[in-house]
């Protein structure tokens, strides 16, 4: 039965709409936007305790080492003064096993706290993408959301310790340098400022280039995982092509597109790191000559030059802090954008405020299902696929959609499963518009084969027992026999616990259909859809097939879509579908006699009365006799 996401991940929606390239090219860098603060603090808020206490921790680590330049100064007038020097010597040395110990340990609660951040994102993701809908799949490719399941959200780890922490820290631990250096000497405090800050604003201009170039290599990143998870898809195809090279190279341009990118971040990151080195230098050689002079003209001490000149090297740290904070952040705000991207993505609807009486009930009768003026086209700008389509299924017996290929017949199906939602028109199960049922209980009430039987990795139970875990050996051994599974399950080394390898590759096509069969009719559903479940088994398996679906139609409500017809000439109705319409709806004899479309589809699957067939055969022995 479907779950419920949890709260968090279905209604909170991250405010900012707009695209995140529109926010990066809007020319603030990342850490003066205040769309990428509310980012920021919506995942790391959870965690404000913590970081309050690790980032204090780390603070205060600093702070104990800002003193020591003042006592560095005390050991510099004592020795000149020739006063004991002892006790100096020994706060310096508790000072600074004090500040590494605090520090220490502030910087593991916040690292802590950063690889909770990203277990929390990523679980937020799992269950945002597991409730997406099925339109929502369609926008973004799988190998896409992976990545920004994966690699966005490690980005994401340096949010709390570089980028949020080290912003605040760098700042206090700055201001609070320049406040002491304030006191030792104003004139040098000026000289110094004006270096750094034009230092400043030229490292300020480059911040938005490099926001953009993160996250044009974090799409470089998605590229390569949505080619490879492409290719990886369709190993045997690619390999049978020999389209290993073309697949490669496709791959190969994702992550050449990271590797430019990444490079272009590098370069600015190294360039910016130069860039504080030689300010730092610029404002050391500055202080030196304006000190000097001060010195000489005795306007200030030579311990305050030199304790002043400490300063000076101790605002590196904070500053190329902040620097690569300001890096770090306009980073992990691109990161942030793909992933607040995707949890924007609409999930299944709510369950209504009041459900609907329980589907699901294992007694319950077979349902019964209305279509009523149905329109519908896909997302995007395809055509219209169903135009206005009406029919009724009564419960309980099997009804069949024959028609060509994009009819529209498998559309019915994701219809009746609310994978999408029709223009117009309703669907009812039981009297009942499928929109006012609980989701969950409607899609309890159904087993649904897809066209392509998929078979998960794992094993042959774990296949069975998807959706439901506790099913016991009896009701397992009971669908293995209806689905015809026993004789292989019987000759398998394990049994039921036998690896079906990836997709169940070590199965045959057949059996992966059986399997997908099984699976289905575990649920005892009220409703059985099953589209093309015949279309690679043998006649003896398809035989043996059809007459599990006619004995189980007493109970349950069965609908077929198959091309071959012997599949469904023994249907209780048979629909047939061209072009998005309900052409006619009868039985396979009713059909044979009304239904032009009918007729030709049993004529080319050999399927006519022999009358029929001997005229068939006449006519096309005349059409190739009339051949020159
Ligand atoms: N996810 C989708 N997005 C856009 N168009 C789609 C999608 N799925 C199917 N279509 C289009 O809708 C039309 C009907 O598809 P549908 O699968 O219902 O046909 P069908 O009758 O089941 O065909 P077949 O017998 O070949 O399986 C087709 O033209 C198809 O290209």
């Amino acid at each position: 039965m479907l779950g419920t996401a949890p709260d968090t991940a279905r209604q909170q929606d991250p405010p900012d709409t707009r695209q995140p390239e529109e926010r990066a090219e809007s020319g603030r860098p990342a850490i003066l936007r205040a769309d990428a603060w509310r980012d920021m603090l919506r995942y790391l808020r959870p965690q404000r305790r913590r970081i309050l206490l690790g980032g204090g921790l780390s603070l205060l680590g600093g702070f104990s080492g800002l003193i020591q330049p003042v006592i560095a100064k005390s050991v510099v007038e004592n020795l000149e003064s020739r006063s004991p020097v002892m006790s100096a010597l020994i706060a310096l040395t508790a000072l600074v096993l004090v500040s590494a110990v605090v520090g220490a340990i502030g910087t593991f609660i916040l690292m802590r706290v950063s690889e909770t951040v990203v277990l929390s994102t990523r679980r937020e993701v799992i269950r945002r993408v597991l409730w997406l809908r099925v339109s929502e799949t369609d926008k973004i490719p799988p190998g896409d959301l992976m990545s920004r399941a994966t690699a966005d959200t490690t980005l994401m780890r340096s949010a709390v310790t570089t980028a949020i922490v080290e912003t605040v820290n760098g700042s206090v631990m700055l201001v609070a340098i320049l406040v002491l250096m304030g006191l030792m000497d104003w004139v040098l405090l000026l000289t110094t400022l004006a270096v750094v800050l034009l230092g400043g604003i030229l490292v300020a201009t480059g911040l938005p280039q490099l926001e953009s170039a993160a996250r044009r290599a974090q799409e470089g990143v998605a590229e390569l995982s949505t080619a490879l998870e492409r290719a990886l898809g369709t190993f045997r195809t690619i390999k049978a092509s020999g389209a290993e090279n073309s697949e490669a190279e496709i791959a190969e341009r994702g992550a050449r597109r990271a590797w430019r990118h990444s490079l272009k971040v590098a370069r600015l990151d190294s360039l910016v790191g130069a860039f504080i080195t030689v300010t730092i230098q610029v404002a050391f050689l500055a202080v030196l000559g304006v000190g000097g002079a001060r010195v000489a003209s005795g306007a200030m001490s030579l311990g305050s030059l030199i304790a002043f000149l400490l300063y000076l090297f101790y605002l590196v740290p904070p500053l190329g802090a902040l620097v690569t904070a300001m890096i770090r952040f306009n980073v992990v705000a691109a990161a942030m954008s793909r992933v607040s991207e995707l949890l924007r993505l609409r999930t299944e609807p709510e369950s209504p405020v009041r459900p609907a009486p329980v589907l699901s009930d294992r007694a319950a009768a077979p349902a019964s299902l209305t279509f009523q003026d149905v329109v519908f086209r896909y997302p995007g700008d395809g055509p219209v696929v169903h135009h206005g389509i009406s029919f009724d299924i009564p419960a309980a017996g099997m009804t069949a959609f024959v028609g060509p290929s994009g009819a529209g017949k498998s559309t019915v199906f994701s219809l009746i499963e609310r994978f999408y939602e029709p223009q117009s028109g309703t669907v009812r199960m039981d009297g009942r518009d499928i929109h006012e049922l609980d989701l969950g209980e409607l899609r309890a009430a159904i087993g649904y084969v897809e066209q392509d039987a998929p078979v998960l990795a794992g094993t042959i139970r774990d296949n069975l027992c998807i959706g439901m875990p506790y099913a016991t050996e009896e009701e397992l051994r009971r669908v293995v026999d209806q689905a015809r599974l026993g004789e292989l399950v019987d000759r398998l080394p394990h049994g039921l616990d036998t690896e079906v390898g990836h997709r169940g590759t070590k199965l045959s096509g057949g059996e992966r259909q059986r399997v997908a069969v099984a699976r289905a009719l575990l649920r005892r559903p009220r409703l059985l859809l099953l589209d093309e479940v015949t279309s690679q088994l043998d006649a003896r398996n398809e035989n043996a097939l059809r007459e599990v679906i006619t004995g189980i139609t007493a109970q349950t409500t069965v609908v077929v879509v198959a091309h071959r017809l012997s599949t469904v000439s023994t249907a209780d109705r048979i629909v047939v579908m061209d072009g998005g319409r309900i052409r006619a709806v009868g039985t396979h004899e009713e059909l044979l006699s009304e239904d032009a479309l009918y007729r030709e589809l049993a004529a080319t699957q050999m399927l006519l009365p022999v009358s029929e067939l001997e005229a068939s055969a006449a006519r096309i022995g005349d059409t190739l006799g009339e051949r020159p």
